[in-house]
């Protein structure tokens, strides 16, 4: 099997072409590919195909092969790979994912895109719909207790789940401790990915996140799209505000007109290779 891999601040996926290739099982081969010493290595699988209601269809595996509704990341290397393979020469395209149609803006440059543009569309803040339990909906700077801790969290789904924390630094956080205990946590039937974010000031913050199914990963575009939107509603950021994360930045807006969230960020392809089924 022909694939490519590739990252987005450091969240990397192995990429394949669905175009090209055919896949029995990817939940399976997604917990192979992602084996960072007996695989390729990466956070997961991530496909592109065809779709009937855009211009490409993606699907996104995590390293545990629990498929996931969306990645921010991701996303923006399916539109990379899209143009720089040549399956497209438009600028501005539509992916279908689990979490809808997304609208790319690509930046080229040299011939390869360089960043995008993604409108991620809308936050979901009803706490049934993201899923978490919680005595009040939207769930903003809500009391939780994880590892004998109390803790305020704000929930948000990018058609994806999300629990943000405010922490005071990212860098010595012991998130290998407490990023379990949230993703399991019984207030959320589906898991959740967690972001613990330090704010610096109204326009830019730091995060570091656990993700559903992968663990740490260097980056999260879905969380850090949550992770602004519970900045500005607990009266904390502007509407735009610069995100480091382990592995680089993103620009993230929230367009309060539109009610859209829109993420701007980079996309590197690393190497391409053949991999045994
Ligand atoms: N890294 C991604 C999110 C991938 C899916 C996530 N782990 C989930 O299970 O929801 C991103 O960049 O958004």
């Amino acid at each position: 099997m022909k694939f490519t891999k590739m990252h987005g601040c450091g969240n990397d996926y192995v990429y394949v072409n669905l175009f090209e290739e055919q896949i029995e099982d990817a939940p399976a081969l997604s917990i192979r590919v992602a084996d960072r010493h007996f695989g390729i290595g990466g956070d997961g699988l991530i496909t592109i195909g065809p779709s009937d209601k855009a211009d490409f269809r993606m699907r996104i595996y995590n390293a545990d092969g629990s498929e996931a509704e969306m990645c921010g990341n991701g996303i923006r290397c399916v539109a990379k790979y899209v143009y720089d393979h040549h399956l497209t020469n438009q600028t501005t395209i539509r992916i279908e994912s689990g979490a809808g149609v997304k609208t790319l803006d690509l930046t080229v440059e040299n011939g390869l895109v360089s960043r995008v543009c993604v409108d991620m569309g809308e936050p979901i803040l009803e706490a049934e719909k993201i899923p978490v339990v919680a005595e009040k909906s939207p769930v903003i700077d809500e009391p939780i207790t994880a590892g004998e801790r109390d803790w305020k969290m704000t929930c948000v789904s990018m058609g994806n789940p999300h629990a943000v924390l405010f922490v005071d630094d990212v860098k010595t956080f012991d998130l290998d401790t407490y990023g379990p205990l949230f993703e399991h946590h019984k207030r959320f039937p589906n898991r959740t990915n967690t972001e613990f974010v330090a704010v610096h000031s109204r326009k830019e913050v730091s995060m570091r996140v656990w993700e559903r199914g992968s663990a740490e990963t260097w980056a999260c575009g879905t969380g850090a799209c949550a992770s602004v939107v519970a900045c500005i509603l607990n009266g904390l950021t502007e509407d735009e505000v610069l995100i480091h994360l382990r592995g680089g930045d993103l620009t993230i807006r929230w367009d309060r007109q539109s009610n859209h969230v829109f993420m701007t960020g980079p996309a590197t392809e690393v190497f391409e290779g053949e991999f045994p089924l």
